[in-house]
């Protein structure tokens, strides 16, 4: 669905490039999850595969970008967005600022795209209903909390039934409950079909909701693989990224010899209680 062969980039006028021989590959409705340190270089790819760069951001871009059997980097913005949603990473940068309630705003595409009055009104309250936002259809986009336009924001996209969406930490601003639904309702887009790539550093719902992970760092994807053997994997701090805290404390049971060598590493909660379980009744 996504594949992206070789590809490099510099921004206009940069002397070096920020992402350079990057492959990715990722299948139609599937959640893919891309992870790095900051300034690694997401916004940037994020941008590339929704063919905002380079048609609005310019710079040079070489390599070939794949998307829905279309080459983005050679084709048009307005190709690009009928295949793309891209939920960038300030929500109140996605505001069109040409409405004056959310209802509008998230009809503000379609409205673009032509699409009849009816349908529109049907497609904003389903994916309101969905977000669980009803109660803010009649506000002001700019009257409300940074989560909340958040989610006006993912709305926005969700309603336009792109076969791919792309999200730049969308969940940056949203309390537990509200980054848990919207991953619950990436999981349920997935099943009608939709392409995720989502660009997060939470990454025990990653581990739980994605069903691959990508690594970017040093200008490039430099690990790509099952969530629970990229969480795993050793080099991790090498590229100044994270993992989860069962991996975390299955590295401290191990250093103190309470787990041994052999043992794969816990990636999840049921997993550090399977293999904790188990070594206690062994001792
Ligand atoms: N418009 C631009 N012009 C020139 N350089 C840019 C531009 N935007 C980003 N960069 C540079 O490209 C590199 C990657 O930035 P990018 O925003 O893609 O990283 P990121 O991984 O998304 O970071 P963060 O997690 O902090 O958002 C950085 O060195 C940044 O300074």
């Amino acid at each position: 669905m996504i594949s992206l062969t070789d590809v490099s980039y510099a921004y206009p006028d940069a002397e070096a490039l920020t992402l350079e021989h990057v492959d990715l590959e990722v299948e139609r409705g599937s959640i893919a999850g891309i992870v790095g340190a900051s300034g690694a270089g997401k916004t940037t790819l994020a941008k590339i595969i929704a063919g905002f760069i380079p048609h609005a951001d310019g710079g040079e871009l070489s390599g070939t970008v794949r998307v829905d059997g279309r080459d983005l980097s050679t084709g048009s913005l307005v190709d690009a967005v009928s295949v793309v949603g891209l939920v960038i990473q300030n929500p109140f940068n996605q505001i069109s600022g040409a409405k004056y309630t959310v209802r509008e705003e998230i009809a503000f595409g379609l409205e673009n795209f032509g699409t009849p009055r009816d349908e529109m009104q049907r497609r904003v309250d389903e994916v309101a209903a969905l977000l669980r936002i009803e109660h803010l259809l009649d506000r002001s986009p700019y009257a409300l909390s940074g989560g909340q336009q958040q989610l006006v924001a993912i709305a926005s996209m969700i309603v336009l039934r792109t076969p791919v969406i792309v999200m730049d930490e969308p969940t940056a601003q949203l309390d537990p409950a509200g980054t848990r639904m919207v991953f619950d309702v990436l999981s349920a887009l997935r099943e009608t079909g939709i392409t995720i790539v989502i660009f997060e550093h939470k990454l025990e719902l990653l581990q739980q909701h994605a069903d691959r992970l990508h690594v970017v760092a040093d200008r490039s994807i430099v690990l790509s693989g099952a969530p629970d053997d990229v969480l795993a994997d050793d080099r991790l701090a090498q590229w100044a990224v994270g993992t989860t805290r069962y991996v975390t404390a299955g590295r401290l049971a191990r250093e103190r010899g309470l787990l041994p060598p052999e043992v794969p590493l816990p990636v999840s909660f049921e997993q550090a209680e399977r293999v904790f379980d188990r070594e206690r009744s062994v001792r």
